[in-house]
């Protein structure tokens, strides 16, 4: 008699996970808004909604600008406008309009992603999302680390963390690294570092090219 064995993988389907994809930033270091920067051609933001949509059933791009990128939204992704938390701050910075976003979701774990990101890969993601579900109950996030800590900006969360969240950011914390310190996050492995590609300057984009 012959045994087949067959290896079963559980892993998250499409519409079990929610991308969020922040663009909301000064984009200070670059002198033009990020998101509309073409690199082969297409914008920055819209490449990364292209590769969130590979991932999820459901695409949030949080931004306080949805006119300014309205031409460029992708069919099924939907904007989330960010409102200022207080009237003295013009940009509260992407842990806030992360906040913004996960009030919105639905599913147990989020996708969040930058919209800087011009190298993302579709597999390695994939690859990830493969892993959720054995992330241990007690971490609140499964991210890739560096040398300089996480990367907050190219990785998974878990809804349940919005309490957290919030009383963070209601306690003045405004940086991913200082709330993610606070809790327990699984290590997801970086095979491809290159993906991770962080496009800030006009020389990271002249490096891009
Ligand atoms: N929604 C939202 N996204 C933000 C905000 N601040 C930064 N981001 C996004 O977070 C990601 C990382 O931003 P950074 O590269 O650190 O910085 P930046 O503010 O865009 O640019 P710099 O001014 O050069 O620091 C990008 O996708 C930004 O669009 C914010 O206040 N709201
Ligand atoms: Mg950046």
């Amino acid at each position: 008699m012959k045994i087949v064995q067959t290896r079963f993988i559980a892993s998250l389907t499409n519409n079990q996970l929610t991308a969020i994809v922040l663009a909301g930033g000064q984009s200070s270091r670059m002198g033009e808004d990020k998101a509309l920067i073409p690199i082969q051609g297409i914008p920055m933001l819209q490449r990364v909604c292209s590769i969130a949509q590979a991932c999820a059933d459901t695409v949030y791009v949080v931004t306080p600008w949805p006119e300014r990128y309205q031409h460029l939204l992708l069919p099924g992704c939907q904007f989330i406008p960010e409102t200022p938390i207080s009237p003295s701050s013009s940009s509260h910075g992407p842990l806030v309009g992360f906040s913004q976003g996960l009030a919105q979701v639905q599913t147990d774990w989020v996708l969040l992603l930058a919209c800087d990101l011009p190298n993302l890969k579709v597999e390695v993601l994939q690859e990830w999302i493969a892993r959720l579900d054995t992330v241990g109950d007690d971490a609140i996030a499964a991210l890739a680390h560096h040398a300089k800590g996480w990367e907050p900006l190219c990785g998974f969360y878990r809804r349940r963390c919005l309490p957290q969240l919030l009383e963070f950011i209601n306690q003045g914390g405004r940086s991913f690294q200082q709330w993610l310190k606070q809790h327990s996050v699984q290590v997801l492995p970086v095979l491809e570092p290159e993906m991770l590609f962080n496009c800030n300057t006009p020389e990271d984009l002249a490096g891009n090219e």
